[in-house]
């Protein structure tokens, strides 16, 4: 089974903020850091170049839901950034799923690399039993609204999905043993949930047969950041 290190968030301000998490994840093994909304809202393709130039690779997380052919377009976009990884919305349907595998191929044939990951998010993190009835009127578990999403994008030629932890073993039931758990929701014991709802510690998740933590808060807000990540990827590593 593949195990990557804990994947780091880069949920921050501005380009200082960036810099100066980088230097502090200068460790080895070097960490995938995650570039999402936030940080390539405010400087697009360019931050994605500079954080590739300075040596790490790149989880790009735009979670894309749109029609076909406007999510094939922007997927070939994607594709030509030569990321490792990047995510869509699982919800939008197989047709969707299957345009975005198909532009960030052609992107990346473009570039003459391999294609990113393409990863499914099934309920985010931040959703549980409760918004899942009440607010989206879905009336199966969220346990198994998760289920059906890793199936449909296994089916649909995806590379894996972004669910809890808590849903990895439920999800190993039904697809393929390469297919991909990436965990976010991680928090550490001593740590806020915040916004997040389904949440595990670092270990748990390792015993639970996540593939890949992602974390963010946790190790970009506390006051020493190499030490957090550290300690993290420490835990992610025991199985007991
Ligand atoms: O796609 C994601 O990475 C993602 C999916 C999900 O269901 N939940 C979730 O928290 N994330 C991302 O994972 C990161 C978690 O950050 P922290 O809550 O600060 O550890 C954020 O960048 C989220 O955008």
């Amino acid at each position: 089974m593949i195990k990557y290190s804990p994947i780091v968030a880069l949920d921050v301000a501005n380009l200082d903020q960036v810099n100066t998490i980088l230097k502090q994840l200068d460790v080895n093994p070097r960490p995938m850091v995650k570039i999402g909304m936030e940080v390539f809202y405010h400087f697009g393709p360019r931050i994605v170049k500079h954080v590739q130039a300075m040596g790490f690779t790149v989880f790009l997380d735009l979670k894309l839901h749109d029609i076909p052919n406007t999510v094939e377009r922007a997927a070939r976009v994607i594709g030509a950034l030569g990321v490792e990884m990047t995510t869509i919305h699982a919800a939008g349907g197989s047709e969707m799923l299957a345009a975005s595998k198909r532009g960030l191929m052609q992107g990346a044939q473009e570039i003459g690399k391999a294609p990113a990951k393409l990863l499914a998010i099934t309920q985010l993190t931040s959703i549980d039993d409760q918004i899942l009835h009440n607010q989206q009127h879905i009336a199966i578990s969220l346990q198994e609204s998760v289920r059906n999403y890793a199936k449909l994008a296994e089916s649909t030629g995806l590379d894996g999905v972004i669910c809890s932890a808590l849903e990895v073993p439920v999800i190993r039931e039904v697809v393929s043993p390469d297919f991909l758990c990436i965990t976010p929701g991680i928090r550490p014991n001593s740590a806020q949930n915040g916004d997040q709802k389904r949440v595990v510690t670092p270990n748990q998740a390792a015993k639970l047969g996540s593939n890949g933590i992602v974390i963010g808060r946790p190790i970009t807000q506390s006051a020493d950041p190499k030490f957090a990540y550290k300690q993290i990827a420490e835990e992610f590593k025991e199985e007991k």
